[in-house]
């Protein structure tokens, strides 16, 4: 019988499906082997072959995950083809294991996109070792509590900057947040500071971060872990599409990497004026070193250094914004505040922090109402024991934010937005701050926490005494209708 194109087509499918479906069956016998007899955690009954995969909620996991937790319990273990992941519903249970088991606890788990869409280049997602902790020392020395400090004035200075601009071009509100995210962490970075518009360093950022999170989610992740191949097709073959996407992401990583550190380079060879920078400090330290370690120096300086975490800072500004929209008591409620305790004649600054308790409470309330990260994700280095059950070596766990700050016991009417759950009837701040989980836990929690709840706080406290928030108006005067939605990704 003569063979067709549809049946060689078939043949050519089913050699690396097959494979894929050996390899799923042989690495599920070995986990049942090294498990010795102990239960894993409760969860969803998977199915063979695909686990729990059709259960699960794309676009918003955690909402699947929350569904669950009710059912299953805190710790739940689910199998999302032959991915195992354990999810960390409870901050007691994050805690346990991510900070006082944190040497087992700190890796990244290997998703399949991370390296072909140039995320790689971030050391965010680096595997736990030398290559990480040479990068995290770097960035810690910058960034640290007390060396962030030195930041503020150039914080406060930007955040004024941004609200000028939004004043100037409301309908841009988006790309000022970016800007002020980007600029602060450049600043810190690189000495650069980005013009109030159209800077091209902010411009290639916010290319990188388009093509990256609107390509980067969870279902092209699993497509390439199962079939590699696809980024080795040519570009004129059906579905080629992901390895196209993925390449304009990772050209888009390297400039983001190379234009700033190479100004950088410029500025320390040709300036009169002194720069000083987290990169130009450790170009200096690093010439008394010989290769290989200062190529690796040099890599990691270059990983640490990428300021795509900007965008966790936008983020919350864009999620603040829409709580004002949608709550103007809020914003007229802080208003009073802020005119009460500064007058009319000036703009808060950060020593205004401890005297403007609602400001305080509406920032708490917008890093919980929509963590920015819902889900966490971690990779153990090791197996372990956990409450009698077994946690397996290797896998995906997620300490799953979005849980934590939906705790209907710790945040009745948690889908609301409600800054007075962190006030006590006297108005003063509860013990209760969301930065003790929304910035993750243990060895690899969020080393920009300070400068990024500096930023945060110092926007929107200006913005707050400064602007109101309304409805965009149609050419009669009329409010525009909108359905707020967020882009799934590993952020968002
Ligand atoms: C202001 C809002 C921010 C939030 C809510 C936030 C949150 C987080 C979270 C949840 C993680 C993962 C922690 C974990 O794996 O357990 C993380 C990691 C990280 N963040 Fe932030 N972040 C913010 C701002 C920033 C800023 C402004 C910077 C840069 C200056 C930054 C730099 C990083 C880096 C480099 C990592 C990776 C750390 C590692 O893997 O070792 N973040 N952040």
């Amino acid at each position: 019988m003569p063979i067709t194109i549809a049946s060689a087509t078939c043949l050519t499918l089913l050699v690396p499906v097959s494979v894929v479906i050996l390899d799923i069956l042989r690495r599920l016998v070995r986990r049942r082997r090294e498990r010795k007899g102990l239960p894993l955690p409760p969860g969803p009954t998977p199915v063979p072959l695909l686990g729990n995969v059709l259960s699960l909620d794309t676009d918003a996991p955690w909402k699947t995950y929350t569904e669950w937790q009710t059912k299953y319990g805190d710790v739940l273990y689910v199998r999302l083809l032959d991915e195992e992941v354990i999810v960390l519903n409870s901050q007691s249970d994050a805690v346990e294991l991510l900070e006082k088991r944190s040497k087992i606890y700190s890796d990244r788990p290997f998703i399949a996109t991370i390296d072909p869409y140039g995320l790689g280049y971030t050391f965010g997602f680096a595997r736990y070792g030398d290559h990480w902790r040479l990068c995290r020392r770097i960035f810690h020395q910058t960034f640290r509590a007390n060396a962030a400090l030195v930041f503020r004035p150039m914080q406060l200075r930007t955040a004024r900057q941004m609200v000028v601009n939004m004043i100037d071009q409301p309908d841009q509100y988006a790309f000022h947040y970016s800007t002020f995210a980007a600029a602060v962490v450049m600043s810190a970075a690189y000495d650069y500071e980005p013009g109030p518009r159209d800077d091209p360093i902010v411009h290639i950022l916010d290319s990188f971060l388009r093509a990256s999170m609107s390509a980067a989610t969870a279902e092209k992740a699993v497509l390439l872990k199962m079939f590699p191949f696809l980024l080795r097709i040519p570009d004129w073959f059906p579905g080629s599409s992901i390895k196209r996407e993925a390449r304009t992401s990772s050209e888009w990583a390297v400039k983001m990497m190379e234009t700033p550190y190479k100004y950088v380079q410029k500025q320390m060879e040709s300036s009169r004026d002194p720069t000083f920078s987290m990169v130009s400090d450790h170009i200096t330290r690093m010439r008394k070193y010989d290769e290989p370690y200062c190529s690796a120096y040099t890599t990691a300086l270059k990983h640490a250094s990428v300021t795509a975490f900007h965008w966790y800072t936008s983020s919350l500004l864009m999620t603040f914004t829409l709580a004002m929209v949608e709550n103007p008591h809020v914003w007229k409620r802080a208003q009073a505040e802020i005119d009460a305790v500064l007058g009319m004649n000036r703009l808060p600054e950060y020593d205004d922090r401890p005297s403007l308790p609602y400001v305080e409470a509406i920032l708490r309330e917008t890093t919980r109402w929509q963590p920015v990260t819902p889900l966490v994700p971690h990779a153990t280095s090791s197996s372990d024991i956990y409450k009698s059950f077994h946690i397996p070596k290797g896998i995906f766990h997620s300490q799953l934010c979005r849980a934590m700050s939906r705790n209907e016991a710790r945040y009745p009417n948690g889908d609301q937005f409600i800054p007075e759950r962190f006030l006590t009837v006297e108005g003063t701040l509860t013990d209760d701050d969301p930065a003790e989980y929304v910035f993750g836990f243990g060895r690899r929690i969020c080393p920009g926490r300070h400068a990024g709840d500096a930023s945060l706080w110092i926007s929107i406290a200006t913005m707050l005494a400064t602007l109101e928030f309304n409805l965009a108006k149609d050419a009669e005067g009329k409010d525009v209708a909108f359905k707020p939605a967020y882009a799934s990704g590993l952020t968002r």
